[in-house]
């Protein structure tokens, strides 16, 4: 998959082309995608995409943007296991966001792009006041040589699938639910760093995941399956919050107990994969009661997944 950054760099032939900002690839994403690559195919064109960093909504509101359900890099790995052929990063700036629906579509999609058939979500608007729509595009389509399509909504149990249904799900703490919209575990990946070395004092050292945002879309205490380093599908006890028993005011924290382990994993990179919640974080009024809620939370992260199979279908697909 080629990756260029800003559309007046080096595109240089005709392309099937999807805009938008992909957070987490979810299930609707992943459709539109593989009728992107089979128009594609088609053509014989390659299946691009056009995206914006940061997202529109960081840019224009960024204390109230909501938490990405994905990185970048992530992101790029999940397009390119799409069968996305090229990705063009679109710096999003105050020049690009001030764009008219029609400077929009000639500078960016034709002279920049070169799109030959464009084909987008059924909500997609773009340019200045997001004024422009679907029939704007069929309409400059016309007259610049392209065809649009549009896609359906995309449903789960007749609910329409979007990154907010996905980020509301994680919030109220209904794993399942996400999984379902995504069509796989959410995932958190990063480098393991060193901690506050209290883990180990307690019987349960836990790998701290370095976070680049500090915000993320769920919290509490989770059932999860790590991959990475010298694990494989490796079942693990994880906590996303603050550690309020340790004191109050600390940084957001990712870390993972990983049952039936013990070795050195800092520098190594993990990917936690979310299955189900336990529990909400609590302050204890001791460690020796930390120390017991997280054992018990070990048998229940066992007991989940011993009952809960259908994991190991979904754990081969995407393992
Ligand atoms: C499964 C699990 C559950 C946890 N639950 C809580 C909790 O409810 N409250 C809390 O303050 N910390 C909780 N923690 C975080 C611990 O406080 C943390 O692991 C401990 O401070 C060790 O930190 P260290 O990695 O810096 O040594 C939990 C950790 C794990 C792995
Ligand atoms: N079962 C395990 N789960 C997670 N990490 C483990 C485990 N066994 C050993 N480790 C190692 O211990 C480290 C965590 O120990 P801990 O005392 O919590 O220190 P820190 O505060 O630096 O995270 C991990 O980064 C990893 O290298």
């Amino acid at each position: 998959m080629r990756i260029f950054r800003g559309i007046r760099a080096h595109i240089s032939e005709p392309c099937v082309l999807t805009i938008g900002n992909f957070d987490g690839v979810h299930l609707g994403h992943k459709a539109l995608l593989a009728r992107v690559r089979a128009k594609a195919a088609e053509l014989g064109l390659p299946a691009t995409v056009l995206c914006f960093e940061p997202h529109p909504r960081e840019y224009f509101a960024p204390d109230t943007a909501p938490p990405r359900l994905c990185s970048m890099w992530r992101k790029l790995a999940l397009l390119q296991a799409a069968g996305v052929d090229q990705i063009c990063v679109q710096p999003f700036n105050a020049d690009f966001a001030d764009l008219d629906a029609d400077t929009f579509i000639r500078q960016v999609l034709v002279e920049g792009m070169q799109v030959r058939h464009l084909m987008i979500g059924d909500d997609f608007r773009f340019g200045r006041g997001r004024n422009g729509d679907f029939e704007a595009l069929q309409e400059a389509g016309a007259r610049y040589g392209f065809s649009v399509e549009a896609m359906g909504t995309e449903e789960v149990a007749g609910e329409r699938v979007s990154s907010s249904a996905v980020r509301e799900a994680l919030q109220a703490g209904q794993i399942e639910h996400a999984t379902r919209l995504l069509g796989e575990p959410f995932v958190v990946e990063g480098w393991v760093q060193h901690g506050d070395k209290i883990g180990r004092t307690i019987g349960f050292p836990t790998a701290n995941i370095r976070m680049r945002q500090q915000t993320l879309p769920l919290s509490g205490i989770f059932a999860v399956t790590v991959d990475g380093g010298p694990l494989k599908h490796a079942v693990g006890a994880a906590s996303i919050g603050y550690r309020p028993t340790i004191a109050e005011g600390l940084a957001l924290r990712v870390e993972v107990f990983i049952l039936d382990y013990s070795g050195d994993l800092y520098g190594e990179r993990l990917s936690v994969r979310f299955w189900h919640k336990l529990r909400d974080e609590k302050k204890y009024d001791s460690l020796d009661a930390l120390k017991a809620a997280i054992g018990k939370d070990c048998d229940d992260v066992r007991a989940w997944f011993a009952t809960h199979p259908e994991y190991l279908s979904l754990r081969e697909q995407h393992g």
